[in-house]
């Protein structure tokens, strides 16, 4: 499928409504969410707690298969352990008694990539997100950052065309989500991959997401869908366009 300014789309939701079952009663997580993620496109999800996010991203990554609508990614509708999706979960998930570098290979081992092939994409992630010397370590001799970054190349070692991400700088201290943030964006701009991001942050969905799409209160409908074409220009953060983007998301949050 193609959009309107000419690029494949990668995520097409349409209608797409999720209901969870508790204690017998139905309770809607999503109603009526459409939108569309164009090939190697950034996309943030924002929206107040409970809303739906990482709902939405579990059924974009195909590990919640029990929706209504239409949800295609590249073209083919959803299905589970596609192999060029990665997704990053909110704690991380790494395994204690394993060190970096076996961390960073888990997801190679789970598709039966293994060999010199394993070793060699490992070596490359590792040196990409800068943990190289830190292969030898266990998660715990890590700071929350580090561990932050084994995620992400573990993801990257999957060689993703869709990357999936639930707040996954939530955690960190302000300078080293900043941080984190930039390598994010120069990650995305060499590989160009699709990136869906869940956040709580305004500003680090302006600064990382090119479409942001509002979503409401519980279950979560979409408010607005944002373009912000901007992302990835050098300097963006400190512009004014990016502070009037700001209230403008703020009021849309806070009414
Ligand atoms: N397994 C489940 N069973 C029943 N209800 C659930 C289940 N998982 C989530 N929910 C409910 O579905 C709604 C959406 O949850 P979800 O975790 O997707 O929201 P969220 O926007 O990611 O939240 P937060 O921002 O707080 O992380 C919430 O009201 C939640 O209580």
């Amino acid at each position: 499928m193609i959009n309107l300014a000419g690029n494949k789309l990668m995520v097409n939701v349409e209608n797409l409504s999720v209901s969870y079952r508790q204690q017998r009663k139905e309770v809607p997580a999503l109603r009526g969410v459409s939108f569309a993620i164009p090939r190697g496109g950034t996309c943030a999800l924002i929206g107040p707690s409970g809303c739906g996010k990482s709902t939405l991203l579990y059924v974009l990554s195909g590990l919640l298969g029990s929706f209504s609508g239409r949800v295609l990614v590249d073209d083919e509708p959803v299905q589970p352990l596609r192999r060029q999706t990665a997704l990053i979960l909110q704690d991380y998930g790494l395994l204690p008694w394993k060190k970096v570098f076996d961390n960073v290979g888990l997801g190679l081992d789970i598709r039966g990539i293994n060999g010199r092939e394993r070793t060699a994409r490992v070596q490359r992630v590792l040196l990409e997100v800068g943990l190289w010397e830190m292969r030898d370590r266990y998660p715990s001799q890590l700071s929350g950052g580090q561990r932050q970054r084994v995620a992400i190349a573990r993801a990257l070692a999957l060689e993703p065309d869709l990357l999936l991400m639930d707040e996954p700088f939530s955690s960190l201290d302000a300078l080293t989500r900043e941080k984190l943030q930039k390598q994010l964006l120069d990650i995305w701009q060499k590989k160009r991959m699709t990136v869906v991001l869940v956040t709580h942050s305004i500003e680090e969905a302006i600064f990382l997401g090119q479409i942001i799409i509002v979503l409401s209160e519980h279950p979560g409908r979409v408010v607005d869908i944002v373009e912000n074409p901007r992302v990835g220009e050098p300097g963006y953060r400190k512009t004014p366009e990016f502070h009037a983007l700001t209230t403008v998301l703020r009021e849309k949050l806070i009414p």
